[in-house]
């Protein structure tokens, strides 16, 4: 649980933050200059508030009333940032060692552990200089774990990779964000690494923290979509993986009645799977409509219409008791006379997030 309530300033910016971290992670989420690496300084006791708390699992780190700062060390706070900062001249086992020397402390994990988790088995004889950057960030990542921290914050962690890059470390994000077994923050520009990775999204805009809560929730809200651009406006989907339909190469996953089933998804049956659907790939019909090659079309029922200038009509839909988000002409609306309240049929193009870094989210509803 991350308890933070802070003002301050950097430069001209004043910062009023305030958010709960639930457990598992939670992300930072904002444009560019809103505040994000501020409010982690100040959790890592890099920089100072002038009043508020931050407290993580019960213990304070800052306290402005009653005069508590913990200096940055005794706040044993595992950082990960851009750029990797390993020992240039350490191989990796020893940048990783010296991690757990600096850590000295009981409990501090199991150095296996760590190795199995973030895959770097076959790197520990190298050196950072012959590293891809997503080899160096998991090294960074493993560093900081094994430092024994009490919450681990990644500022845009994959920000300096190529996307190939970026796709081959975020499978490892995904299961370190589950076993991790601390509270982690994570900072990210990019609302798909958010949604996928995090519990809790938190979103920063111009120094203030606009809202917070689970991260499906607030997929939901208009703000977060004026700061994401429409064309990224999604909705989140939990669901349990019940069949592999080898034949097709299709996985059908429950999300609480209706199936619907995924392409190119490695996911087990019982898996438990997350999956971002962005309002542009939902079309809704008024009847159910026959002879079509979605394979996807469910039973939802109209919640709000958000009209907006343009040709576009936003719909918040609820479908199995979680909520799907449509993006279809105004003029559609009209022919239809869609309204709330109203049954429909939605139709689902195609599913963001679709490999298997899924099958290992964090339930969507941010409770752990
Ligand atoms: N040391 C500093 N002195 C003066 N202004 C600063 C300082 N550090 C940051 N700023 C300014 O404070 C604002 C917030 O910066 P911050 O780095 O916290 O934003 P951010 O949300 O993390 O941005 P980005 O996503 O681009 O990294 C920016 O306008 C930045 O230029």
């Amino acid at each position: 649980m991350i308890d933070v309530d802070i003002r301050g300033h950097v430069g001209r910016l004043e910062i009023v933050a305030h958010f709960e971290g639930r457990g598992g992670v939670t992300s930072l989420f904002g444009p560019s200059g809103a505040g994000k690496t501020t409010v982690t300084n100040m959790i890592a006791g890099l920089a100072t508030p002038s009043s508020g708390r931050i407290s993580v699992n019960g213990t304070v780190l800052f306290d402005a009333d009653k005069g508590i700062n913990l200096p940055v060390q005794a706040r044993r706070i595992g950082h990960v940032f851009q750029d990797a900062r390993l020992f240039p001249h350490l191989s990796v086992r020893a940048n990783l060692t010296y991690a757990r020397w600096a850590g000295r402390r009981s409990g501090t994990r199991d150095f296996g552990e760590v190795i199995d988790l973030l895959g770097l088995k076959d790197l520990l004889g190298r050196k950072p200089e012959t590293l891809s950057g997503g080899e160096r960030q998991r090294v960074a990542i493993g560093r900081a774990l094994l430092s024994g921290p009490r919450l681990l914050i990644m500022d845009e962690p994959l920000a300096n990779l190529d996307h190939a890059r970026r796709n081959d470390i975020l499978p490892y994000l995904d299961r370190l964000c589950v076993e991790a077994g601390i509270p982690i923050i994570y900072v990210s520009h990019s609302i798909e690494e958010v949604t996928r990775l995090s519990n809790t999204l938190v979103l920063l805009s111009e120094g203030r923290t606009q809202a917070f809560g689970p991260v499906a929730a607030m997929l939901a809200r208009e703000d977060l979509v004026r700061v994401t651009g429409r064309r990224e406006a999604s909705a989140l989907l939990s669901g349990t993986v019940t069949r592999i339909d080898t034949a097709w190469d299709l996985v059908h996953v429950d999300i609480g009645g209706p199936v619907l089933q995924i392409p190119g998804l490695a996911a087990e049956p019982g898996d438990t799977v997350r999956l971002r659907i962005l309002a542009r790939d939902v079309a809704l019909a008024s009847v159910p409509p026959e002879g079509l090659s979605i394979r996807n079309a469910l039973a939802a029922t109209i919640e709000s219409i958000t009209g907006e200038p343009g040709p576009y009509a936003e719909i918040l839909c609820s479908l199995a008791g979680q909520t799907i988000r449509a993006r279809i002409t105004r003029a559609s609306v009209s022919d239809l006379g869609l309204k709330p309240g109203m049954a429909v049929t939605a139709l689902i193009k195609s599913v963001a997030i679709d490999r298997g870094q899924s099958t290992l989210a964090p339930p969507a509803s941010g409770e752990t």
